[in-house]
Parts: structure tokens; C-alpha cells; sequence
């Protein structure tokens, strides 16, 4: 058996024309919605990933806007920048791409974004809306990556009410933001919460329907690990260099899961592009509510 593939590339390229014909609607009422993205430092990945930002945001009609800030910038030149896209009203959704260097404040950083204009669905207090609504979809964004899984789930006719979800990972991301999403009541999926620190972690993943692995340890998923037609998102990336030289990106999960998987998102090509699809949707979201 081979596993079916969840493509969130083709995925996201339908999401990405739904948004498209909605910021032309906002448009042709006088609404530009714009995305801002503060990157500091040149790490390659980072830029590499602000850039697909931007390109998406181009693709569906979205304004760009840019603070890039040089590796040794300030905890206070941070806090500037940010509150530059608070304060500008072209600006109607921002992210602030992490990791941001050592020695940064990052919590006091992210708590400083309005609440209204977090493209990202990570500040607290929108994290806090998640935690308190639990019966009803909220008027307020929501964490891209679990979004986008559910999305990318959902859009190849999987449901995911009764199953039994392993998420591997804590992450703030991810792991600790999924489960809020995937318990609530339009969703009704059950979430167990794994990560480093659980004893015979192989179990817990063999007992369940869906594993979304988000470690960011490269191939932890073994095929051994798997029940038979589970459904595998692969989320974590490791970036490495093979015996050519060459960059490769690493998922979380091992390529042999697709002989006993029943789906499987591809990594690169799976939740990667949903993640960016479901920043562009709470930016358009946003703009929607504004009107
Ligand atoms: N404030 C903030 N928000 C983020 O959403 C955020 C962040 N910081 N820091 C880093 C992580 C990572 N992340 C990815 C997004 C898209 C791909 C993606 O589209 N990947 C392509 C491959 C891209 C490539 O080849 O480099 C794919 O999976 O097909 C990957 C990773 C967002 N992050």
C-alpha cells in the first residue's frame, strides 16, 4: 500500500485563487489590504521564507510591506518596527518572523503587535480567544500551521470528528496551539499531546488516526511507529547538507510512513504552502471585518 498524498501545494494554489477574487471584492470597495513582515538578521531560511511571503502576496493582490532590520538590531529598534505597522494604516496584517536573534526579548516583542493586526494568530491574546471559545468559530485569526492542516485535511474529504490525534511537539506554533483548534466543537477530534519528554512515545503514536509531527527532529516518524491507514501530517523542517554539499530540507517524518499510511502530506509540498495560504486568509479575514 502507498500512502495518498494530502498535496498543499494544490491546495494552497485553490485557497490562494478564493483569496484573490475576495481582495479584488475589497478592493473594488476601497479596501487594500496589506501584509507586513518584520525580518531581522540574514538567516537564509528566514529570508527565504519572508520572500515566499511576499510573492504569495503578490500573487492574490495584496499589499507588501517590509522591515528588515540588520542581525545586530536593537531590542528597541524591534519594538520600532513594530510599532510602526501598528501604527500604519496600510498595514493591516503583520508578522514578525521567528526566530528573532539571542539576547531578544521575544515574548515582550510579539505581545507588543495589536491584537487586531497579528497575521501570525500567536499573540496572546488571540491564543486566549481559541482557549475560550469552544463551541464556535471565532471572528478572530487563527494559528497559520494548525489552520492549515485542518484545512488541508478537510479539502481532500477527511473527517476528523471522533478521531484520535497524536500531535508530537510543543511548540508554541504547533503542538501547543493545535489541540485547541482540533477540540473545538466543529472539529470534535481528540488530542493527545506528545513530545520529548513521553515515555514509549512509539505507542502513543501506533494508537493513533491521525499523527501530526511537528518536533522538528528529523525522521522521528518510523514506519514501526505507524498504524496501518493512519493519516501523517509531516510538519517539522531540518535543514542539512548531504555528502554533495547540498541544502536539504528534512521533514519529521521518515519517506518509508508512505508504505503504511493511508495519507500523508509531502515535505517539502504539504503543510509548508498551507501555513503561507492561511497567513494571506487572516489577512484578507481581517480586512473583510473591517469593512
Ligand atoms: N512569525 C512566524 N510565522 C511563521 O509562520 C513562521 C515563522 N515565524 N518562522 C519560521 C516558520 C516556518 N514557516 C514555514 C512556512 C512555509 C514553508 C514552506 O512553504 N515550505 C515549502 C518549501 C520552501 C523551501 O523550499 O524553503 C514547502 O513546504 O513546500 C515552510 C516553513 C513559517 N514559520
Amino acid at each position: 500500500m502507498t500512502a495518498q498524498v494530502l498535496d498543499g501545494k494544490a491546495t494552497a494554489t485553490t485557497i490562494k485563487d478564493e483569496l484573490a477574487a475576495r481582495v479584488a471584492a475589497l478592493r473594488a470597495r476601497g479596501s487594500t489590504p496589506g501584509l507586513g513582515t518584520v525580518l531581522v538578521g540574514e538567516d537564509p531560511g528566514s529570508r527565504s521564507y519572508v520572500a515566499g511571503k511576499h510573492r504569495d502576496c503578490a500573487e492574490v493582490g495584496i499589499e507588501s510591506i517590509r522591515e528588515d532590520l540588520p542581525a545586530d538590531a536593537s531590542q528597541a529598534d524591534i519594538e520600532a518596527a513594530v510599532e510602526r505597522l501598528n501604527a500604519d494604516p496600510a498595514c493591516t496584517g503583520y508578522i514578525v518572523q521567528l526566530p528573532l536573534p539571542g539576547g531578544i526579548d521575544t515574548n515582550r516583542v510579539l505581545e507588543l503587535i495589536d491584537p487586531a493586526k497579528d497575521a501570525d494568530g500567536l499573540h496572546p491574546t488571540n491564543l486566549g480567544r481559541l482557549v475560550l471559545r469552544v463551541s464556535e468559530p471565532i471572528d478572530s485569526p487563527l494559528p497559520c500551521t494548525p489552520a492549515g492542516i485542518v484545512e488541508l485535511v478537510q479539502r481532500h474529504g477527511l473527517d476528523l470528528a471522533g478521531k484520535h490525534v497524536v500531535v508530537l511537539g510543543r511548540g508554541t506554533t504547533v503542538g501547543r496551539s493545535i489541540g485547541l483548534l482540533l477540540t473545538r466543537k466543529d472539529i470534535n477530534a481528540t488530542v493527545t499531546l506528545t513530545h520529548t519528554g513521553t515515555t514509549d512515545l512509539a505507542a502513543h503514536l501506533r494508537s493513533a488516526d491521525v499523527i501530526v509531527a511537528a518536533a522538528g527532529v528529523a525522521h522521528i516518524v518510523t514506519p514501526d511507529m505507524v498504524k496501518p491507514g493512519a493519516i501523517v501530517l509531516d510538519v517539522g523542517v531540518s535543514r542539512t547538507v548531504d555528502e554533495a554539499g547540498k541544502a536539504r530540507l528534512l521533514g519529521d517524518v521518515h519517506p518509508d510512513v508512505a508504505q503504511v499510511a493511508g495519507w500523508l502530506s509531502p515535505n517539502p509540498g504539504g503543510v509548508g504552502p498551507m501555513t503561507r495560504a492561511m497567513l494571506l486568509a487572516n489577512v484578507v479575514d481581517t480586512a473583510e471585518r473591517n469593512l
